[in-house]
């Protein structure tokens, strides 16, 4: 396996043997990953590999089967608002705003784990309130302006088009100020224009500071975009490197098309199964003759006539 490994940055995000199961399926199998300050890493995989799993194991959604999240060096809570206060935020795959709320407001509902006031505060509206709300409003539409969006600040989310919502999803994760911004399949139903303005969006985010983990399949943009990739096969970490290393190596060609290779994660038990399936036909036909049943291995081709 490659590995880059840049050694003068800070780690901010330390994954450590992280495994999921669900009852008897493994979704995610011992995964390391690292991300340093300032870098952006891409994790691809092909469908079911277990990148959102993964995803979800680091911003507290699941709490992993085995294994340990650390952010700048302090293992994370398994409680999303604790990891997002810790300076974790994150973008889903399938977009989750207020769909009746208006721009605006979904950046402020993603300011509240940095807003101090406290509920009697709130309900006297007191004037900590006040000054902790304007400060919140002015920072709200610094991000609105940041992604482009302060034109559409009183808009209803649910009118914005697509490629929009997912600029929304970004600002309301930054109102967090997070150190760490994760992006499940930002660019996912996007237009080729819209792709390209979330890549400079990216890299913009990147420039303020924060470290930048994202899931993509679209591979021309996470080649373009990562300083460093690495590919989930089936929940395990295939290879890591540079996306010129990535790219040029033949098991993640393999692994998408669904070609088998030696060394898979999942080969061995493959290739058990295949073996037996081989010995069960080669032994079936004539066994199920003379016991009088009927083969449940084959699948192809007329019974043959014993004479
Ligand atoms: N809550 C759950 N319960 C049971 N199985 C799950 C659960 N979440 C995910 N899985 C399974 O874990 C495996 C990994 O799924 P996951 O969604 O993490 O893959 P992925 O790499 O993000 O896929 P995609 O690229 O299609 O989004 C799949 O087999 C999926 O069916």
């Amino acid at each position: 396996m490659t590995t880059t490994t840049t050694t003068t940055a800070e780690t901010v995000l330390d994954a450590s043997g992280v495994t999921m199961r669900f009852g008897g399926l493994t979704a995610v199998r011992s995964v390391d990953l690292t991300v340093n300050s300032g870098e952006i890493v891409g994790l691809i995989g092909p469908n079911g590999a277990g990148k959102t799993t993964f995803f979800n194991c680091l911003t507290g959604l699941y709490v992993p089967t085995e294994g340990r999240v650390s952010y700048k060096g302090t293992v994370l809570p398994p409680k999303p608002h604790l990891v997002t206060q810790a300076g974790v935020a994150r973008t889903f795959q399938n977009i989750r705003l207020f769909s009746n709320m208006t721009v605006l407001e979904n950046v402020l509902v993603g300011r509240h784990t940095r807003t101090k006031e406290g509920l009697w505060s709130a309900l006297l509206r007191g004037p900590g309130f006040k000054r902790a709300e304007a400060e919140s409003r002015e920072r709200a539409m610094e991000l609105l302006e940041f992604t482009g969006l302060a034109a559409k600040a009183d808009h209803l989310a649910r009118n914005l088009p697509y490629g929009e919502q997912r600029k929304l999803e970004i600002a309301r994760a930054l109102a967090s100020d997070p150190g760490l911004l994760l992006l499940d399949e930002p660019t996912a139903g996007m237009n080729p224009q819209e792709t390209r303005a979330a890549e400079d969006l990216i890299f913009a985010i990147r420039d303020q500071g924060i470290a930048v983990l994202v899931i993509e399949h679209d591979m021309r943009f996470i080649f373009n975009l990562c300083d460093r990739v690495a590919c989930l096969v089936q929940g395990e970490k295939l290879v890591e490197g540079s996306p010129e290393v990535v790219q040029g190596d033949d098991r993640v060609v393999a692994a998408y098309l669904g070609t088998p290779f030696e060394g898979a994660p999942g080969a061995e038990e493959v290739a058990e199964v295949e073996a037996a399936e081989a010995e069960a036909a080669a032994s079936t036909p004539a066994d199920a003759v003379s016991e009088g049943r009927e083969s449940t291995t084959r699948t192809t081709g007329p019974e043959k006539e014993t004479p």
